[in-house]
């Protein structure tokens, strides 16, 4: 989960876009068609539509490294609560009662912040939700809406990672056991992106973000843009109650590179609305070793990552555990 400060990348991507004559990089992106997956058509009782969808699942993960999920188990009703809930929440109104939660020490379980440069803010609370719960307390409902969206999402995960394991060739729950997912750390970022009509510009600079998988919703169209394996940048669209998965460092490094990370970005262009996303990283247990499994390296593919714990990558680069900083740069050889 990148943080708005940064200016520069450590990643290493093709520089797209890049205007040499004004110096400056351009925000532009296509609107090239992201894989949808059918989430109730990986489970299916006929077996020729499972085979079907799991071969596009498959393609997905291999040739992109994001989708849009559909037909979910997520009911409207949860998701349209936790968007509604956090417009609420951010109310510019009642700002000075959040700003108890701001940071307090390196092992913070929720953080709050407001993150203003040049015109460019995003206001957010995080909170680890795996696996033990944390919310604010106040207002009291509020646990309420997250805990029921975390656990209905947990619950999408936990499928997704018995079909990409069957994508892969291995029973289904050889995710589940490789990231020991029953004990995983997850990690819930709420943001505000308030109307802006002054800048336009990458809010939150390209990055990939660790784990497993991330989960991502929000409440109006636009705003994220994720680089294609090509080197293209995409705008996201997502479709109205689909959830984007986006795949994360760790199932690179479990797969020694055949699933690959994604790098995206947050862009404004002079915001006439406020836009509220709920990301949530799903990621090994924090104790858990994660390395490339001996099944993905032969004399064609040599080992391409260091193996370290989930923690130990997560604090690579000096963050705290609820930032869940990408250190791919340092899991990577070269
Ligand atoms: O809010 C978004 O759309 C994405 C935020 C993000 O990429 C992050 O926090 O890592
Ligand atoms: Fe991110």
């Amino acid at each position: 989960m990148a943080e708005i400060t940064s200016t520069t990348t450590q990643f290493h991507f093709p520089p797209v876009n890049y205007n040499a004559s004004s110096h400056a990089y351009l925000f532009s992106a296509c609107d090239d068609d992201i894989p949808t997956v059918d989430y109730s058509l990986l489970f299916s009782d006929n077996p020729v539509q499972r085979f079907l969808a799991l071969e596009n699942l498959s393609q997905a993960c291999q040739e992109y490294g994001f989708f849009y999920l559909v037909n979910h188990t997520i009911s409207d009703e949860v998701l349209d609560t936790i968007l509604k809930g956090f417009s609420d929440f951010f109310d510019p109104k009642t700002i000075d009662e959040r700003k108890v939660l701001r940071k307090s020490g390196p092992s913070d379980k929720i953080r709050w912040d407001l993150n203003a440069s040049t015109g460019e803010n995003r206001e957010y609370l995080k909170v680890i939700a795996h696996p033990q719960f944390h919310a604010p307390s106040n207002p009291p409902v509020l646990s309420k809406i997250l805990g029921e969206y975390h656990k209905a999402m947990r619950n999408i995960v936990e499928g997704l990672a018995r079909a990409v394991s069957t994508t892969l060739g291995f029973e289904e729950n050889y995710i589940e056991k490789e990231f020991n997912l029953k004990s995983g750390f997850d990690v819930m970022a709420m943001n505000l992106y308030p109307p802006n009509s002054r800048s336009k510009g990458a809010i939150i600079h390209e990055h990939p973000d660790p784990g497993f998988v991330v989960t991502l919703v929000q409440d109006v169209d636009g705003g994220l843009q994720i680089l294609s394996h090509q080197g293209k940048w995409i705008n996201v669209h997502i479709p109205h109650h689909a959830i984007l998965i986006q795949l994360g460092d760790h199932l690179e490094v479990l797969t020694n590179g055949k699933y690959k990370s994604h790098i995206h970005r947050v862009i404004v262009n002079n915001n006439k609305v406020p836009r509220i996303s709920v990301v949530t990283l799903h990621g090994p247990a924090l104790e858990k070793f994660i390395s490339p499994s001996a099944e993905f390296i032969d004399e064609e593919h040599p080992q391409k990552y260091h193996g370290m714990t989930y923690k130990e990558s997560l604090e690579a680069n000096g963050g705290d555990d609820i930032d869940v900083q990408s250190s791919l740069d340092k899991l990577r050889f070269i």
